[in-house]
């Protein structure tokens, strides 16, 4: 007979759901997952994975081209679809099914609710948590009320990933990072692509990334329209109108609607524990539910940094101080510990994956300023880096980095070009590691590398 008690529970087996498994199962807690749809959650199937698979071919075509002398050919949309089918595993979760058998985490299948105390319901078996719930269960599409929107049953993000067929004509509703990437994949297929945004791009990002990007879409083909909105949507004979208040209209054949994210948390029982279906969850470091001694929210539903590598990074210190606690073991909660998501605060890595790419981490200028900060901010045309000019021809970009003035430190670093997002990790090791500039100066970028941005930064911050 197969047992309803368990150590733990956890909702949801996304990146992050998986990842909370892992750690209290590897703690020696029994834990029980459980999954409404794919194991391997949103990210594999629909949103990171297939995301970038669709971006990286006309991407790789784009970055030739930028080198004279070579001849840079063109992109097979029908192959560029097969290899994100074969990425995605043609949406089969055998494989992360068989991870979770080897890691010896009990799998059940089907839509979990809240019932009570430790308690979780699913199709009519109550399941008792003895140590703790983790609720993992990701976010879902905003869908914003629109005169029109639903009838012309628009594209969530999830449709254009898995796309089949490349629509001729695509509006985007949005200018965050699901619409400027979207827009920059859709471009690459073929589409002839216009990307609606009501202020301009990557709003909570240094506002040159935006404005680069925008003119990377330009270049693409992309009819950028900023301080617009869709005031209305309509669909006949397979066209649909958008109507854009007093700025006229615009026709395609499909709509994608890239607003931002809400939590999934409607029907999950929420009520039974006093909470409010619908809200996201609110922790704290440690990623306990405020209110809770037994109840976790990790991943995008706690709404802390809506990214896979965050949530599992939370998913680490929840799954190890579940198990701490288990054990009446010592907390590390103090920042910076083992069992608290500190950099969930102020050192966030991110990349969006456009044409030109943003890679950023830590503090904008904005927030640098608006948390109180007395800060320095330099910039440096990433131009001009002998590595870069080798890398690309007329390569177009920027580095910013801010600077904490009373500890010489970084609070933030921002890259804005051609394939920098690998430049990333560098710039997160010295905002986590505080690592003063001091000694930043002995840490020596080789040459000829894009990397030499950061002696350009230093040299112009001065010594
Ligand atoms: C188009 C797109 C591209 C993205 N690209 C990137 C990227 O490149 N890099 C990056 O870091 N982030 C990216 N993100 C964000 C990333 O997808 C999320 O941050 C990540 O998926 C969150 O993981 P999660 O485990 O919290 O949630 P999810 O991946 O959404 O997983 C939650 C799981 O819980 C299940 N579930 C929900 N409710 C229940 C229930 N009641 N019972 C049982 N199961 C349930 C769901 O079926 C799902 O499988 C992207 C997002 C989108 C939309
Ligand atoms: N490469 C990556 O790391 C990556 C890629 C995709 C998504 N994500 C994550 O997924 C999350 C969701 O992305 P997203 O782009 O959906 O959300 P977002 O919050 O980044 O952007 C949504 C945008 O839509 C705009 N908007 C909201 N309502 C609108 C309306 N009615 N009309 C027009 N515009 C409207 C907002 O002002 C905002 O600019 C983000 O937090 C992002 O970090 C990450």
């Amino acid at each position: 007979m197969s047992t309803t008690e368990y150590d733990v529970i956890v909702i949801g087996a996304g990146p992050v759901g998986e990842n909370v498994a892992d750690r209290t199962r590897a703690g020696g807690l029994s834990t029980l997952i459980i999954e409404a749809e794919l194991v391997g959650g949103d990210c594999s199937y629909w949103a990171c994975v297939p995301s970038k698979v669709l971006l990286r071919g006309a991407s790789a075509l784009r970055a030739a081209g930028r080198v004279d002398g070579v001849d840079a050919g063109t992109l097979d949309v029908a192959a560029t679809l097969r290899r994100r089918d074969s990425f995605v595993s043609e949406w089969s979760d055998d494989g992360q099914v068989e991870w979770l058998r080897g890691a010896g985490i009990d799998l059940v299948r089907g839509h979990a609710t809240i019932a009570g105390e430790r308690r979780v319901a699913v199709d009519g078996t109550v399941y008792t948590a003895r140590q703790a719930v983790v609720v993992a269960t990701g976010s879902a599409a905003l869908m914003p009320d629109i005169p029109g929107l639903a009838d012309v049953q628009p594209w969530q993000s999830r449709d254009a990933t898995s796309v089949k067929d490349v629509p001729a004509r695509l509006v985007i509703v949005g200018g965050g990072v699901v619409g400027v990437e979207m827009a920059t994949a859709f471009a690459g297929l073929g589409s002839r692509v216009t990307l609606l945004a009501r202020t301009g791009l990557l709003g909570p990002m240094e506002p040159f990334a935006g404005e680069l990007v925008a003119a990377g879409l330009k270049e693409l083909g992309v009819d950028v329209r900023t301080g617009v909105s869709a005031s209305g949507f309509e669909r006949v004979d397979g066209v649909v109108t958008v109507q854009l208040g007093d700025a006229g209209s615009v026709e395609a054949e499909q709509v994608l609607v890239a607003t931002g994210r809400v939590p999934r948390t409607t029907d999950l029982g929420l009520d039974s524990i006093g909470l409010n279906g619908g809200d996201w969850l609110t922790t704290d470091d440690t990623l306990r539910v405020d209110g809770f001694d037994w109840l976790y929210a990790t991943g995008d539903v706690n709404h802390r940094a809506l990214l896979t590598h965050q949530g599992k990074y939370q998913a680490r210190a929840a799954g190890d101080v579940i198990v701490a606690r288990a054990a009446a073991g010592e907390v590390q909660n103090a920042p910076w510990g083992r069992h608290v998501a500190t950099a969930d605060h102020e050192a966030v890595p991110q990349v969006v994956f456009s044409d030109p790419e943003v890679a950023s981490v830590g503090l904008t200028e904005r927030a640098a300023r608006d948390a109180g900060y007395d800060i320095r901010v330099v910039d440096y045309d990433l131009g001009s880096v002998s590595g870069a000019g080798i890398h690309a021809d007329g390569f177009t970009g920027r580095a910013r980095m801010v600077v904490d003035e009373k500890r010489r430190v970084l609070l933030g670093v921002t890259f804005v070009g051609p394939d920098v997002s690998e430049l990333l990790q560098a710039a997160t090791v010295a905002v986590v590691g505080e690592v003063p500039l001091e000694r930043l100066w002995h840490a020596v970028p080789a040459f000829p590398t894009i990397n030499e941005v950061w002696l350009r930064l230093l040299e112009t911050y001065g010594r």
